[in-house]
């Protein structure tokens, strides 16, 4: 059990890798807090799952591009459990796009979602870990997008690459006050984010075939990567990436 009597606040956790990692971290004895936009039945049965786990968790319905969401959320969860322990930055969107007749509402949107999204529920739950005086430990779900680029995300890729440019000032900003920030970097994990996309069998096939793993990426990969991040295992562990891909991202020839 590495997160025994934590309390952990996870954004987009009503499916996916936010939905997998709430229940990861159920599972090393966490109370979590769950944010979802849409998704409620979704959101509802990650609460049942880690109910039945015999740890507690809220669902909370927010859209994290409206600054005004943040404190809410984060109030939530110290209402429900008493703390902010350690915050998962998870939320996101990847409408694929080509670039030169991207519509200016795509864009917008999805910087919003991802980047300041990102930045408005981090600030806010650094600012109860601050208040409460005992660290804490903020994760940014990133992409190995931060790395490489991406034909239909050009509008994507720079806010994968700016959620871990976040964590990478965060750990300057927050380590005198003993707050921990880093990011995991996932390759191509099946979700609802790219159904559409890997449902093409011959995009499906070259992004398989890139992973020297052999495999797509589920989104029960990720919980271990975040936990290991959350829990004093990496307690000398700021300002890093985390590659989750398989090994995508070395596989050159
Ligand atoms: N899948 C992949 O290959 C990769 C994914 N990632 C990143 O992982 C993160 C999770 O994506 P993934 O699990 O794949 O995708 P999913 O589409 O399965 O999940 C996305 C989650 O984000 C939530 N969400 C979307 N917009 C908002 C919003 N405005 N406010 C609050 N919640 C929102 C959704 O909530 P709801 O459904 O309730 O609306 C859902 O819970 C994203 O940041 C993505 O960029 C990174 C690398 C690879
Ligand atoms: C949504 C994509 O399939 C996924 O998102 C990422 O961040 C990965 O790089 C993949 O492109």
């Amino acid at each position: 059990m590495l997160l025994e009597g934590k309390t952990v606040l996870i954004t987009g956790a009503s499916g996916g890798i936010g939905r997998a990692a709430a229940i990861g971290c159920a599972r090393h004895g966490a109370n979590v807090a769950i944010n979802y936009l849409n998704d409620r039945e979704g959101a509802d049965s990650a609460v049942a799952e880690i109910e039945a786990l015999g740890l507690r968790a809220i669902a909370v319905r927010g859209d994290v591009s409206d600054p005004a969401q943040a404190p809410i959320f984060v109030q939530a969860a110290v209402d429900a459990f008493g703390s902010v322990d350690v915050f998962v930055s998870n939320a996101g969107i990847c409408p694929f796009h080509s670039f030169l007749d991207m519509p200016l509402e795509v864009l917008d949107r999805t910087l919003r979602v991802n980047l300041h999204g990102a930045w408005y529920m981090t600030q806010a739950a650094a600012n109860r870990m601050v208040d409460q005086g005992r660290g804490g430990a903020l994760i940014a779900v990133s992409s190995i997008s931060a790395l490489v680029g991406g034909g239909m995300q050009t509008h994507y890729t720079p806010t994968k690459a700016g959620v871990h440019s976040l964590m990478q000032s965060c750990a300057i900003a927050l380590g005198p006050h003993g707050i921990r920030c880093n990011s995991v970097l996932p390759g191509t994990i099946e979700t609802d984010i790219n159904r559409e996309d890997l449902a093409d069998p011959k995009k499906r096939e070259y992004m398989a075939g890139r992973i020297p793993l052999g495999r797509l990426g589920e989104p029960d990969d990720l919980a271990g990567p975040i936990v290991f991040l959350a829990s004093d295992m990496a307690r000398y562990v700021t300002g890093a990436a985390l590659l989750v891909d398989g090994g995508a991202f070395v596989n050159l020839q």
